[in-house]
Parts: structure tokens; C-alpha cells; sequence
């Protein structure tokens, strides 16, 4: 079928903006997060990484996510930043869990009294191929601690929030979704968007 075809306070975008995410685990968040506020759709795509400073590390991957759709998309990069360590693992996050797990990233702390962390996350809005990312910061601190709670996302058994004396892995996912450096962000996303007036004069749900 044609493009669905989106107008931008007179820009007009040929698709609706795709989410583009390797991890289910974030898109159901962001699902939950955004509901009916912004229609978008989603691709499974794992893309490249430079390295670097986060925000330019989610522009990087909103410029390459553009090009693979040929049209507008969004992406975040998450970062789990140590104070004593003056913010890694941050975007490096991912590896460091991989291959060191929960326990490792306690174990970084040993020598620190200062176990305070932040959780960053950064999204990055590309209208189109070639067109400069607009960027959206959430952070939430907290803590990092032993793991507790379930473990069916990332480094949330370790993360334990301000005020909490619960990790993101124990509390319910709602709970999560309020406080959270997603929920942050996306709440800037979509202030974005309101205040863009973008309008959709197709079903989203009719795109390709
Ligand atoms: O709310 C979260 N709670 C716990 N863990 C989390 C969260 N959000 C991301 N994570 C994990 C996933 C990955 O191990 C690393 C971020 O790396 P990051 O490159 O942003 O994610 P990813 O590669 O899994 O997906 P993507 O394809 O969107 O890049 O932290
Ligand atoms: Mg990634």
C-alpha cells in the first residue's frame, strides 16, 4: 500500500516514525509508556554503536536507524552510570552485564563507599534521512545493590531507585513506569509532539 503520510506544522512525512529497538523488553515498555499518545510502529533492528558520550551515541543511532527506514524514526540508548566510576559503565552497560552480571557490578563498587548510580535515557527523534536527531533526557537516580526481585530486564535486580527500598526488578512495573528514566524521558517525547502539532492523516495502523 502507499506511505502513510504525516503532516509536520507543514513538514510532511511519508511514514509514521518507527521505534527501532533490539530489545523487546524496552518496546514493551515504551508501549505501555506512550499507549494511544503516539502512534508509531516498530522495527527489531540491532544497530551499531560508536562509542562515546551517550547523547551522541543515540543521535549516531537515530542517524543510521533513518537510513535503514528511509523515513522517521526514534531510538533511545540506556545508560546505568556510577558516581565513584564518574559514570561508567554508562553506555557500555550492556557489555559489562553480559560478561560480568549483576554480582560484577556490584563488585565494581568494592572499593568505593559511594555506591549512588543514575539510570539515563536518552531518545533520539530523526524526522527523516539526513535530518539532525532532536534528543530527550529522562534520569532517575538511585543506588546500586545486590540483586533483588526478578530478573527479566537487564540490570534492573541492582538498580534501586531514590526513596525505594525496592529495586526496579521488585516493584510492579507500573510503579516502575512512574519513575523510571524511560517514563522521564518519554514524557518529554511526547510534550515534543503535542507541541510539534503533528498530525496524521492516515491510520497509522494501515502502514506498511
Ligand atoms: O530500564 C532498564 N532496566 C534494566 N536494564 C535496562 C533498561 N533499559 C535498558 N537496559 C539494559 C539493556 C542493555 O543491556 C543496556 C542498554 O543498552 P542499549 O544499547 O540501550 O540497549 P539494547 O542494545 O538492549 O537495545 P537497543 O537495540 O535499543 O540498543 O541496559
Ligand atoms: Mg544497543
Amino acid at each position: 500500500m502507499s506511505a502513510a503520510t504525516a503532516v509536520v506544522k507543514g513538514l510532511v512525512l511519508s511514514r509514521p516514525v518507527t521505534f527501532v529497538t533490539g530489545n523487546a523488553k524496552k518496546l514493551e515498555e515504551v508501549r505501555t509508556i506512550l499507549g494511544n499518545s503516539i502512534p508509531f510502529q516498530s522495527l527489531k533492528l540491532d544497530l551499531p554503536e560508536r562509542q562515546g558520550e551517550p547523547e551522541d551515541i543515540s543521535k549516531e543511532k537515530a542517524k543510521i536507524a533513518a537510513k535503514e527506514v528511509n523515513g522517521p524514526v526514534l531510538v533511545e540508548d540506556t545508560c546505568l552510570c556510577f558516581n565513584a566510576l564518574e559514570g561508567l559503565p554508562g553506555p557500555y552497560v550492556k557489555w559489562f552485564l553480559q560478561k560480568i552480571g549483576h554480582e560484577g557490578l556490584n563488585n565494581l563498587l568494592m572499593a568505593y563507599e559511594d555506591k549512588s548510580a543514575y539510570a539515563l535515557c536518552i531518545f533520539s527523534l530523526a524526522l527523516g534521512p539526513n535530518m539532525e536527531p532532536i534528543t530527550f533526557l529522562g534520569k532517575t537516580a538511585g543506588k546500586i545493590v545486590p540483586a533483588k526481585g526478578p530478573n527479566d530486564f537487564g540490570w534492573d535486580p541492582v538498580f534501586q531507585p531514590d526513596g525505594y527500598n525496592e529495586t526496579y526488578a521488585e516493584m510492579p512495573k507500573e510503579e516502575k513506569n512512574k519513575i523510571s528514566h524511560r517514563s522521564k524521558a518519554l514524557s518529554l517525547v511526547k510534550s515534543h509532539f503535542a507541541e510539534a502539532g503533528y498530525t496524521f492523516q492516515t491510520d497509522m495502523t494501515m502502514a506498511e
